[in-house]
């Protein structure tokens, strides 16, 4: 893949008119997560945190030795990136948080008393498997996409989920993404 474009070269019309929202950015490992979040909060001026940033050493110890994290590895992670949105869902400004949010009952620890949404990043397994073997300088080694597949419980029939495509340019992910949120303006408040 050629550099992600940035924003400005990327025609986004009217993103004043999107009311802060806070979305965390899903998906398994190598969908696009932090490629699309990162660009995602600088269109809209929203706060951003790279969700992998909250694990624990231990964690990307162990993803680096190429063992998958468990439930009791996650929740503690988990409860900083409810945290973090909790914080910012006070600020009031919209923000964007990527985690791979794999499991129903991580989307729930997430979205506990919070308006938030999620945006599902789906890529087909094998162009998974490419992108992590021709990345480098990350702690996650592609021999854990099966683990990551095998956890994942697609939020296909959830509320308050964006689902697109990962296999666009990542300008035309962000420009689709944008176009749900300037026309699905349904505000959360279960
Ligand atoms: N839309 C895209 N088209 C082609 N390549 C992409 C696209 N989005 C991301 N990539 C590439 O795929 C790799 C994974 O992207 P990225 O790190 O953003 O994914 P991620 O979901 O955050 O991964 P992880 O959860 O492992 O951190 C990177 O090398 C990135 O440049
Ligand atoms: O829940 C998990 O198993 C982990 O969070 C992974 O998803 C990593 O964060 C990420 O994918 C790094 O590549």
């Amino acid at each position: 893949m050629g550099a992600v474009k940035t924003m400005e070269t990327v025609q986004v019309n009217h993103v004043e008119s999107i009311r802060p929202r806070y979305l965390v950015v899903m998906g398994v490992s190598g969908t696009g997560k932090t490629t699309i979040g990162v660009n995602l909060a600088e269109a809209l001026h929203w706060a951003f945190q790279e969700g992998d940033s909250l694990h624990p050493q231990s964690n990307v110890e162990k993803m680096h030795a190429g063992v998958p994290l468990t439930d009791a590895d996650r929740w503690p992670w988990l409860e900083l990136c409810h945290e973090w949105l909790e914080k910012e869902v006070a600020i009031g400004r919209g923000a964007v948080l990527t985690c791979s949010a794999l499991k129903k009952v991580y989307r729930d620890v997430l979205s506990r008393k919070l308006p938030v949404e999620f945006v599902h990043i789906k890529v087909a397994a094998e162009i998974l498997l490419e992108r992590m073997q021709q990345r480098t300088g990350h702690f996650m080694p592609p021999s854990l996409l099966p683990s990551q597949l095998a956890t994942l419980e697609d939020p296909t029939d959830e509320e308050h989920v964006i689902r697109v495509s990962g296999l666009e340019p990542p300008d035309i992910i962000l420009e689709k993404i944008i176009e749900v949120l300037q026309k699905n303006d349904t505000p959360r408040f279960d």
